[in-house]
């Protein structure tokens, strides 16, 4: 598949199951605007799924999808309803170009379709990420969360 956000976000294909990932391909400012999720489509849930909703999910359907989690996430995806138009990837601090974008899977998973032992190496690594149905909510609090997640929790 050839770039689908040429100059914004660049990926680095490596060897292994899902060892790749996406890296600034420019500065941003922290709240800044990355990219609207214009081509996303109604899915399954999956390993590649971003949840929508307490039930939905969608295939982001660009490479966006190579975006990896950290427990110090620098990038969100904001969900804002049921409207695409009101669905973006923001970062969340100022990002260097070159440093790779991270979000905080259990910002829209409540339960994930792949768990897996996280390798974001933070000081205040998780460890076993599955969603967010299975952190503690005092931890949560330490992250931005989108809304369905929160209706979920409460
Ligand atoms: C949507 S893919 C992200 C792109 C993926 N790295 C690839 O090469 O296809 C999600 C999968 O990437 C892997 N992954 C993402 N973030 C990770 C992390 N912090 N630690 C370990 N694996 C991670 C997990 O296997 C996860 O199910």
């Amino acid at each position: 598949m050839s770039s689908t956000h040429s100059g914004l976000i660049r990926v680095v294909k490596c060897p292994g199951d899902y060892m790749s990932y996406a890296l600034a391909d420019k500065d941003f400012k922290k709240d800044e605007i990355i990219s609207y999720l214009d081509s996303a489509s109604y899915s399954e849930r999956a390993y590649t799924s971003v949840q929508v909703d307490s039930d939905k999910h969608i295939e982001l359907n660009c490479d966006l999808v190579y975006i990896n989690h950290s427990c110090e996430p620098n990038v969100a995806f904001v969900i804002n309803g049921q409207d695409k138009k009101n669905w973006f990837l923001k970062a969340l601090v100022d990002i260097k170009k070159d440093t790779p974008l991270e979000f905080f899977y259990p910002s829209t998973e409540w339960s994930m379709d792949q768990a897996f032992d996280c390798h974001c190496k933070k000081d205040n690594c998780l460890g076993f990420i599955k969603g967010a149905a299975f952190i503690n909510k005092e931890n949560l609090k330490n992250y931005f969360v989108n809304q369905h997640i929160l209706s979920l929790i409460n």
